[in-house]
């Protein structure tokens, strides 16, 4: 991790109506940061994560990648700055292939267009790219099954593909884990650790065992505010996160 921040939040707010969401948070990811954020359910998370990959407008506040005020830039445009996220919701092509998803993503990248993207065998450098990229992520020998066909984990996988044919410097993940068997879990643990530092990881998970075994950088949300941000030892120490979680149906242990 180095000493650069990658992305800053300033004072940032979401209001739905007279509902508050995200509560002035100020935050900063560095360059490099395996950066966990957690925080009991309602606690504003996804809503961060929208105002970060823009799929959401911020009320107030500003949100800085690498020193550029993103705060009013569409997706795409943050995408081509280097910002790549996965949803909870599937955001994938459920008829296509899973080479095809990757490779779209990758043509998407390289601004090369999309006329006759089907033709794949006239791609090939995002063709290897993605052959390579869904190799990374373990579904080496599923390029040809339609989306549609693949079990809870192994989509969840193609998603992280899907986004590193983006070739993010900022990879957001919220609850990558979800739904997914213990072994599944394990696999896109070990994925994400390794990859490379030039992609910055800003990871939503309720799965404290996976966030306590990747990041090196954790942040509890509650009720939209910015609770603190630690070492994983100094959030689970921390007696203020563990009244948080306690007053409600979940528990830090
Ligand atoms: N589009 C919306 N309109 C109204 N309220 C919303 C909207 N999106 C989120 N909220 C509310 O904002 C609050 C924060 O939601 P958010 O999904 O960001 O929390 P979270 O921390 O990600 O929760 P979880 O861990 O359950 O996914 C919740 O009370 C939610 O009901």
């Amino acid at each position: 991790m180095s000493d650069i921040d990658l992305l800053e939040l300033r004072g940032v707010s979401k209001h739905f109506g007279s509902f508050t969401a995200v509560d002035e948070v100020s935050l900063t990811v560095r360059a490099g940061a395996r950066h966990a954020i957690i925080g009991p359910n309602g606690a504003g998370k996804s809503t961060l994560f929208g105002l970060v990959s823009g799929t959401l407008a911020a009320g107030t506040g500003t949100i800085l990648l690498d020193g550029r005020d993103v705060t009013r830039l569409p997706v795409h445009r943050r995408v081509a700055l280097g910002t790549a996220a996965t949803f909870q919701h599937s955001s994938l092509f459920m008829r296509e292939t899973v080479l095809e998803n990757v490779l779209l993503a990758a043509l998407l990248r390289s601004g090369a267009g999309l006329g006759g993207w089907r033709k794949v065998s006239a791609r090939t450098t995002e063709l290897a790219r993605a052959r390579t990229l869904l190799e990374r992520v373990g579904l080496p020998d599923r390029h040809d099954l339609a989306v549609g066909a693949l079990s809870h984990g192994e989509r969840r996988q193609l998603e992280v593909a899907v986004a590193l044919a983006t070739e993010p410097r900022l990879l957001l993940l919220d609850e990558p884990a979800a739904g997914m068997s213990p072994a599944e879990t394990q696999r896109l643990t070990e994925l994400i650790a390794d990859l490379p530092e030039e992609v910055t990881v800003l990871l939503i998970e309720h799965d404290l065992d996976m966030v306590f075994e990747l990041a090196d950088t954790v942040t509890v949300m509650h009720l939209g505010r910015h609770l603190t941000t630690g070492t994983p030892d100094h959030v689970r120490a921390s007696a203020e996160v563990r009244r948080a979680y306690l007053g409600t149906t979940e528990a830090a242990s």
